[in-house]
């Protein structure tokens, strides 16, 4: 017989040792055991139950999250900005549309779902989509199709897209869905052919840049090279343009300049005309136009530029400087083309502007050199290579009352560089505020160290009344070297009052007022000289020495002479002819009355070693010895 063994377990604990079976100790262990039973069934019961309800829970979850990541999937078709839509494979019809997708064929999704391509668009159209549809289900790849002027919808032909269209197949690998997205770029290629319009386009006058220049010459050159043609390359800069800008400001000057650049336009025939820079332009020329086509081209546009320009109200003249180098005989390539078309420019500029000059041999070295110079003038102050010479000034009698201060560079492989050459550079730089300081500091030392206490004079570049302070700086150095302010004269050319005139005009009055005496320099050589006179009560005048030069030679200067120092008279001004070389010269102003006399015959411009016995230090230690 077979038994159980948990019920054998339980007769065994209640049989004692004689075999005797204990009939309540067995009922006891057995309804023990039903309990223990019973209890363990409750709790797998409950268990099951709580298995039960998670897997319910579990599912409903996964459901949410399913249907919310459809809800999420939906919401980003819906809202996404580019068209989507969703066919049926076998016949086309439309079973998803989104919003952009309504807004695209302009209609709403209700007038498409359910629909065929035929129940929806025009014939022709609908024929286009059905054989797109054919040839994406056939062949089983995506379509593709980019930057296709838009034909179905309603923003109208001008619009751009980009599309595609891809097949989606069933678990057996049926055709099933066609999906397709259509994306509208009008903006951003209008977008992408403005910022590049940008790039390649000066903001201000809308005129191809320098980087278009580049590319166009780039281009001539391949075409030139291979047709064996020749062409012209033409570098321009307005003259004075910075006087227009200084005198009305830049939103006028900005208005000029666009005019000036659409007069250049206007006159250039069709040629590529670009800004380069400021108020730097370059034109290119048709291939194989002659010589004096160019020539002639060129003078026009410096006539047209020439006329007064008017904007707004104001009225401004320019002037226009060409260069021209020509391809091949001037360069080959970009780089020699444009420089020698700069050194034309340069020559042109330097023989009193307003003029049009051809590239020659040897313009080039000019050019060169003059960039050498300027480099090497940047170390010149601190390699102590400026010093200050003194030319002295004497009445008529003789008497010396003071000295002119005269810059010199003695460069270390030129030697001495003339002031002529190397204070228009300084000018350019704007190194002429620190070496003009320079000056002035230095000038102002040696004079306040001389015993006898004569004028010194010293030339101020207009530069530097338009920029730095000049002010102060004066100030300052006459404050730091003690010498008084009434020794001190400063020489201006008319060029300090052609800039901001008010301004220049204001500086001056000031230095008067601290006692420093004003000259007019190189009296007679500009166009306004008697109208500033009549601006600025100037302290002296200063005939130039072109006219004494030709006292004896050309009976006009002594006319011309005469007539300054009697107006000069008139208003009562001291006259300081300059160049005074020959004795001749002296007694002619001598009889004229001119006051005051400067040059050779006196003394040439020395360092101030040489004329100790004038500052009076040879007196002094005789005195004392
Ligand atoms: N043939 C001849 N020439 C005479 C005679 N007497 C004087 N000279 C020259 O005439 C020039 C007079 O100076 P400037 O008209 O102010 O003309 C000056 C002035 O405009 C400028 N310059 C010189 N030093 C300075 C400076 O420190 N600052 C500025 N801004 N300009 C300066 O450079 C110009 C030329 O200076 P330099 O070559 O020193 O030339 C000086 C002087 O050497 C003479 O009898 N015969």
């Amino acid at each position: 017989m077979t038994m159980h063994r948990l019920l054998a377990r339980q007769i065994r604990q209640s049989t004692d040792e004689a075999g005797q079976v204990d009939m309540a100790r067995l009922a006891e262990l057995v309804s023990t055991a039903y309990e223990e039973s019973d209890g363990d069934r409750r709790r797998t019961d409950r268990a099951i139950k709580l298995m039960i309800e998670e897997l319910e829970q579990t599912h409903k979850r996964a459901e949410q999250d399913l249907s919310r990541a459809r809800e999420f999937l939906d919401s980003i078709i819906e809202n996404i900005p580019i068209a989507v839509f969703a066919k049926d494979a076998k016949d086309s019809r439309y079973i998803l549309l989104n919003r952009a997708g309504e807004e695209y064929y302009g209609m709403p999704r209700e007038a498409m779902l359910g629909r065929t391509p035929q129940q929806i668009f025009p014939e022709d159209i609908a024929r286009v989509v059905n054989e797109q549809d054919r040839r994406v289900v056939d062949s089983g790849t995506p379509m593709l199709l980019e930057g296709h002027v838009l034909e179905v919808g309603v923003k109208g032909h001008d619009r751009v897209v980009n599309s595609r269209k891809l097949l989606v197949r069933d678990n057996g690998g049926a055709p099933q869905y066609l999906v397709g997205v259509i994306e509208d770029v009008t903006e951003r290629i209008t977008n992408e052919a403005r910022i590049s319009h940008l790039a390649h386009h000066d903001a201000l006058t809308d005129l191809p840049n320098r980087s278009a220049f580049n590319a166009e010459l780039d281009q001539r050159l391949g075409r030139a090279q291979e047709a064996s043609t020749s062409f012209a390359v033409l570098s321009l800069d307005l003259d004075r343009f910075k006087d227009v800008n200084d005198v009305f400001g830049h939103p006028v000057g900005d208005m000029m300049m666009r005019a000036a650049a659409e007069r250049l336009v206007a006159e250039a025939d069709g040629a590529f005309v670009a800004r380069i820079g400021g108020d730097e332009f370059m034109i290119l020329m048709p291939d194989d136009i002659r010589r004096e086509d160019v020539l002639s081209l060129a003078e026009r546009l410096v006539e047209a530029i020439g006329k007064e320009l008017e904007v707004d109200d104001y009225l401004s003249q320019v002037g226009l400087s060409v260069g021209i180098a020509v391809y091949p005989g001037d360069g080959v390539d970009a780089a020699a083309l444009l420089a020698n078309a700069d050194s034309a420019l340069y020559r042109a500029k330097r023989e009193g502007r307003g003029r049009v000059c051809f590239f020659e041999t040897g313009m080039d070295r000019e050019l060169r050199d003059r960039r050498l110079l300027q480099h090497d003038l940047r170390h010149a102050l601190e390699q102590s290579e400026f010093q200050v010479y003194f030319q002295p000034q004497a009445r008529m009698d003789g008497e010396i009352i003071g000295f002119e201060a005269l810059l010199r560079w003695n460069h270390p492989v030129r030697g001495f560089v003339p002031p002529d050459q190397f204070i228009p550079l300084a000018e350019e730089s704007g190194l002429i505020i620190e070496i003009g300081d320079w000056v002035l500091r230095e000038t102002c030392r040696q004079a306040a160290s001389w015993p006898r206490p004569l004028q010194v004079a010293v030339n101020l570049s207009p530069v530097q009344f338009q920029t730095g302070d000049l002010e102060r700086s004066i100030h300052q150095i006459l404050l730091e070297t003690g010498l008084a302010p009434t020794r001190l004269e400063v020489e201006i050319t008319e060029g300090v009052l052609i800039g901001d005139f008010t301004r220049a005009l204001n500086l001056l009055r000031r230095l008067k007022a601290l006692g420093i005496h004003i000259a007019m320099d190189d009296f007679g050589t500009g166009y306004s000289s008697l109208s500033y006179l009549q601006s600025f009560p100037f302290d002296k005048i200063k005939i130039d020495r072109s006219f004494i030069l030709n006292l004896e030679a050309t009976p006009q200067s002594a006319e011309i002479v005469r007539a300054v120092l009697s107006l000069a008279h008139a208003l009562h001004i001291p006259v300081v002819a300059e160049g005074v070389e020959t004795e001749a010269q002296r007694a002619f102003l001598q009889r004229e009355a001119c006051e005051v006399m400067q040059g050779y015959l006196i003394g040439r411009p020395e360092p101030i070693e040489r004329y100790a016995d004038l500052i009076g230090i040879n007196v002094e230690r005789r005195r004392y010895a």
